[in-house]
């Protein structure tokens, strides 16, 4: 069985919740939400050690060095998320090899399921890679600059994005490097896979891996944290 690290980018601000320190390290259910990320990550056997993406200027990181037995370590990001896995996943390069497949996933979504990590694992290394994400179950609306919906779009074949994505280390950081050269800006791995001719596999996991974006979803993650495992 064999184990693989998971780039964990830390290194946003967290503008949306706008709170006075970045939302990761804001208190969830009475700690910081990133401890409760790197919790679960770290328990799951498959997972090697972590590679925590931090800001440059970022003075709150405790400076773990291991957690539940696994290496912890930290590099830094930049100043969108792609920037910054990248950071993560070419400081990798001295321990993993080119070929490995290596894990990313948001420090701000804290209540990823283990089984979930699971089958992404199992499957997207069958398939080349590929990502957690659930099909679209609502009607959807393409709206104006008014806010009045002109269309109805068809949901049939479109998925909404979670992490962890999965894909070969190199192969990872080549695509990302193509992305920032042709100064795309992809909001998740599997887009810049995309555009370097891959079809990420979408592995479907638990609608309650969200992603803690608005003050509001504090409550809801304290709430999941319990129920998610
Ligand atoms: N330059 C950045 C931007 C984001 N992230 C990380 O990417 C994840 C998902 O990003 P998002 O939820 O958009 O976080 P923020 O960029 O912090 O949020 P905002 O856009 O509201 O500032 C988070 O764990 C965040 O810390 C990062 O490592 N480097
Ligand atoms: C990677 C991601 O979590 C997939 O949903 C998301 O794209 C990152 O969030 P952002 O708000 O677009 O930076």
């Amino acid at each position: 069985m064999t184990s693989l690290w998971c780039v964990v980018p830390a290194a946003g601000r967290g503008a949306r919740v706008g709170g006075d320190i970045p939302k990761q390290y804001l208190p969830l259910a009475g700690r910081p939400l990133i401890l409760h990320t790197l919790e679960r990550l770290a328990a799951h056997p498959r997972i090697a050690g972590l590679m925590v993406v931090l800001g440059a200027h970022d003075e709150i990181w405790p400076g773990m060095d291991q957690l539940g037995g696994k290496p912890v370590r930290t590099s830094v990001g930049g100043a969108e998320r792609c920037d910054s896995v990248l950071a993560g996943v070419e400081a990798l390069s001295e321990d993993v090899a080119d070929d490995a497949f290596v894990l990313v996933h948001d420090a701000a979504r804290p209540c990823v399921r283990t089984d979930d990590i699971s089958r992404l694992i199992e499957l997207g290394a069958v398939a080349g890679g590929g990502l957690l994400g659930a099909p679209l179950r609502d009607t959807l609306k393409r709206a104006d600059p008014s806010g009045r919906s002109q269309v109805t779009e068809p949901r049939d074949e479109r998925w909404r994005a979670f992490t962890p994505q999965m894909f070969r280390r190199a192969e990872l950081a080549a695509a990302l490097r193509a992305a920032a050269a042709r100064g795309l800006k992809v909001s998740d791995e599997a887009m810049a896979m995309e555009h370097a001719g891959f079809a990420p596999l979408l592995v479907e996991g638990a609608e309650d891996n969200i992603k803690v974006t608005t003050a509001s979803d504090f409550a809801l993650a304290e709430f999941l944290l319990g129920k998610t495992i």
